[in-house]
């Protein structure tokens, strides 16, 4: 289904082994991506047409890794295709007020209300629109809501961290038999900024850098390696030397805080003594490990996606209209498969939207050719080109060479 997907995966992975690991994880992910867009069981009268279509694939671009391309030309406004989330997690503030799985907003007054309920150890509410979310998310939300979030979810409002979040709820997913605890490999991972990689190891690998640093001594000796590396430099230029030293410092709070993280998911969930099956996989799974931690967190970060709802009452425009800090106004956020393959572009030739519920739609902006590649817009594009810049520089790590980039527009 995606040939260039999976060429260049193969590239990179050196070994016999190592390419039959990939091509399991890459089937297993080809099913999960096919059953995740094209699931019967919600599929919309438009999904069937997507599905009908189904006007993409993945393959490789010149200069941004893989990407999404059409297999026809599409016209403006059409639904590419709809994306069923793979992982989601609503905002902390909005548990009690949104569907566990999909984020659809509940009407506190039970009208389009809660199909079922769930009170987590720790008092969370783990509420269901349906009984299809009920049933898609049972088994990961009974393991959840066995352990104590309270000291998890306080870290994650302290530090304004949302993708942690997510971490767990892939855990609990892992342990209750819902997914494998390598379903994310097949996704790119966040890279560390260049300036910060070439201060701490002369390997550019994210996971042999992060693999190294990922314990409090060790962190301690990097900060001090960082600044030593630092005075040692010998670099005139005091801006360059300052923006080094902050990107360095930066990359070691990061390390910190990700131990933190790490160490605090790991201890609520052998606390909530699960059951055998949480041994079982950390025995038997590679799962729970800093590097599988690690290597999820840098996937979430760079894949998943805020979802913000399409006002579709006068209320809800209201709230949208008032709500002071961005933040609130995304239900939460979600991981897909498909979409994740997206790359990006300041003047983009699709978006994607949700309606009423994290159920993605991507649709075509404009008329787009037979064989042109589609871009969605990570970042609000009315932002001016050195903001674009560099949020997707130290956002992404890459530095963006589209149209309207080049002409400084
Ligand atoms: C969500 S992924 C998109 C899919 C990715 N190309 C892949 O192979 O999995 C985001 C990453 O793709 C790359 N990317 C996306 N848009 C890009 C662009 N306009 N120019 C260069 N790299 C881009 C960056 O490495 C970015 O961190």
């Amino acid at each position: 289904m995606y040939p260039g997907g999976s060429a260049v995966m193969l590239r990179r992975v050196s070994s016999q082994i190592g390419r039959l690991l990939f091509r399991r994880t890459f089937r297993n992910l080809q099913q999960t991506c096919t059953e995740a867009l094209f699931s019967t069981s919600s599929m919309s009268a438009e999904a069937v047409r997507a599905r009908a279509g189904s006007p993409i694939k993945v393959s490789l671009t010149d200069s941004a890794g893989r990407g999404v391309f059409t297999t026809r030309s599409i016209g403006s406004g059409e639904l590419i295709h709809t994306a069923k989330p793979l992982v989601t997690h609503p905002s902390l503030a909005l548990s009690d007020q949104v569907c566990c799985y999909c984020l659809k907003k509940l009407d506190k007054d039970g009208s389009s209300g809660s199909f079922s309920s769930l009170k987590g150890e720790d008092g969370t509410s783990y509420c269901f629109c349906s009984e299809e979310c009920r049933d898609v998310s049972k088994a990961c939300c009974e393991v959840e809501s066995k352990a104590d979030w309270s000291l998890y979810h306080d870290h994650c409002r302290a530090q304004g961290l949302k993708y942690p979040l997510m971490v767990k709820r892939f855990a609990c997913m892992v342990i209750s038999g819902a997914a494998s605890a390598d379903d994310l490999g097949i996704l790119q991972p966040a890279r560390l900024l260049p300036g910060a990689v070439s201060q701490v190891s002369d390997s550019s690998d994210y996971h042999n850098i992060l693999a190294v640093g990922f314990n409090a001594r060790s962190i301690r000796c990097e900060t001090q390696q960082v600044l030593d590396n630092l005075d040692k430099a010998n670099d005139d230029d005091d801006k360059f030397h300052n923006g080094r030293k902050e990107t360095g410092l930066k990359y070691v709070a990061e390390m910190f805080l990700m131990e933190e993280e790490f160490e605090l998911l790991k201890r609520t969930l052998l606390k909530a003594q699960i059951d055998e099956r949480l041994t079982g996989c950390i025995l038997y799974h590679r799962f729970l490990t800093k590097q599988w931690y690690m290597g999820v967190l840098a996937r979430i970060r760079i894949n998943a996606f805020r979802v913000e709802l399409v006002a579709t009452s006068y209320k809800d425009l209201l709230v949208s209209a008032t709500a002071s800090v961005a933040a609130q106004a995304a239900v939460g956020n979600a991981l897909y498969m498909l979409p994740s393959f997206y790359n990006h572009d300041c003047d983009p030739n699709t978006h994607i939207v949700w309606i009423d519920s994290a159920f993605a739609k991507l649709k075509a902006l404009r008329h787009i050719e037979e064989g042109e590649e589609l871009r969605i817009c990570y970042l609000d594009a009315s932002m001016d080109c050195d903001a674009r810049q560099k949020l997707l520089s130290e956002g992404f790590g890459f530095q963006c060479r589209c149209f309207r980039c080049l002409s400084h527009d």
